[in-house]
C-alpha cells in the first residue's frame, strides 16, 4: 500500500516510472537514473552503488524519497543484487536530513504523506535482506544520520566538517521513538540519551569512538573501502545473514509498524503546532543568515 502511495507521488511530480526502472536494471554498465537518484551496478560483484543527487544539500524532499523507496524495492526484487553502497554524488553533503520545507506551512494531509514516506524508507533501509554499506562522504545530521544507522556497516571519510547525529533538539523537535530505537540499537542506551538529548553532532574521531560509524578513512579511500566491507560481507551465505539481521532488526521494525497510523497522526499534530512551526522557520532563517 505504502509503495503505491509512492508511485502517485511519483506519479504526481511527473517521474516517468519506465526510466527509474531502467536506471535500476541489471546491466554491468555505468547508468544514472531520471532524476535524485544515480544507481551505478556491478551486476558481475552482485553490488549496486546508490548515490544521492538532490542538490543542494540531498535533502529528504518527498519526491526524492519515493525515488529511492522504488529504487531499493527494485534492487531487493532483483536478485543480481545482494549488496548496495549509499553515498552522496556532492562530496561535502551526504544528506542534510528531512527537508525542512516539507515539514513547514504545509497541510496535515501533507505531513502525513510525508511522514508515511520517510516511515517507508526507514523500514525498507532497516530490513533489506541486500547488505547496505554507507559511504559517508559528507555532513550527515539528523535524517541523514538516520539513513546510515540503518544501514549494516559506516564508513565516514575523514574531514572536520563532515559531523553526523540526531541533531532534532537543536531544532526544537524530537526524534521519534524509531529514530531512537534505531541510535540505541546501534551505540547503546546512555550514549544515545546523551546523543539525543543534546541533539549532538559527532566529528569522525568522536563518531568512531561512540561507534556511530565503524570506520574513518581518508576522503579519497570511502568508496573502496565500503566496497571491500562488502566484498567480505558477501562470503557470509545469504540465507543466514540475512535470517540473523532479521533476528537483531525485526522486532525495532514491528514495533513501527504495529502502530504505524499512530504515529503518522502523532507526527502531524506535532509538526502542526504554531510552536513548532515557529521553531523551524527559525532554524531556516538561521541557515539562510549564516550565508551572509
Ligand atoms: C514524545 C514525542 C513527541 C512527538 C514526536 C512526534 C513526532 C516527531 C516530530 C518530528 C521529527 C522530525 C525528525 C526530523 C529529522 C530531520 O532530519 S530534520 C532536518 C535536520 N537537518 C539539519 O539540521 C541540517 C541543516 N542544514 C545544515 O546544517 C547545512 O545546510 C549543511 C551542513 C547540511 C550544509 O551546509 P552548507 O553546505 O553550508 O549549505 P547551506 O547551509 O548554505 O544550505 C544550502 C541550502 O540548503 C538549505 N537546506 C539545508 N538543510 C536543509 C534541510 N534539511 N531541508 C531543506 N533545506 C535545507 C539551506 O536552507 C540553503 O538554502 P538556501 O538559503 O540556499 O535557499
Amino acid at each position: 500500500m505504502a509503495l503505491v502511495a509512492a508511485r502517485g507521488t511519483l506519479l504526481r511530480a511527473g517521474v516517468r516510472l519506465g526510466t527509474e526502472a531502467a536506471a535500476c536494471g541489471r546491466n554491468g554498465t555505468r547508468r544514472s537514473a531520471s532524476h535524485r537518484v544515480l544507481v551505478e551496478p556491478d551486476a558481475a560483484a552482485g553490488i549496486a552503488t546508490i548515490k544521492f543527487k538532490n542538490p543542494p544539500v540531498n535533502s529528504l524532499t518527498l519526491e526524492f524519497l519515493t525515488e529511492l523507496i522504488i529504487c531499493l524495492e527494485k534492487l531487493e526484487n532483483d536478485k543480481t543484487f545482494r549488496g548496495v553502497i549509499l553515498t552522496s554524488n556532492s562530496p561535502g553533503i551526504f544528506s542534510a536530513g528531512l527537508d525542512l520545507r516539507e515539514m513547514c506551512g504545509k497541510n496535515p494531509a501533507h505531513y502525513a504523506e510525508y511522514w508515511r514516506a520517510v516511515q517507508e524508507l526507514w523500514l525498507k533501509l532497516y530490513v533489506s535482506n541486500m547488505i547496505l554499506v554507507a559511504a559517508i562522504n559528507g555532513a550527515s545530521p539528523a535524517g541523514g544520520c538516520l539513513m546510515s544507522l540503518s544501514c549494516d556497516y559506516r564508513v565516514l571519510a575523514d574531514n572536520p566538517r563532515y559531523k553526523v547525529g540526531l541533531n532534532e533538539t537543536l531544532l526544537g523537535i524530537v526524534a521519534p521513538f524509531w529514530f531512537r530505537d534505531t541510535l540505541v540499537n546501534t551505540i547503546g542506551h546512555r550514549a544515545s540519551e546523551r546523543a539525543l538529548q543534546l541533539g549532538l553532532l559527532f566529528p569522525p574521531a568522536e563518531a568512531l569512538q561512540v561507534g556511530m560509524v565503524d570506520q574513518v578513512v581518508p576522503e579519497d579511500q570511502v568508496h573502496s573501502t565500503a566496497l571491500s566491507v562488502i566484498t567480505q560481507w558477501l562470503a557470509i551465505p545469504d540465507h543466514a545473514r540475512q535470517l540473523t539481521k532479521s533476528m537483531m532488526r525485526k522486532a525495532t521494525t514491528d514495533n513501527l509498524i504495529k502502530q504505524r497510523e499512530a504515529d503518522i497522526q502523532n507526527f502531524v499534530s506535532f509538526i502542526s503546532r504554531d510552536s513548532i512551526q515557529k521553531s523551524l522557520q527559525m532554524y531556516i532563517e538561521k541557515l539562510k543568515q549564516k550565508k551572509s
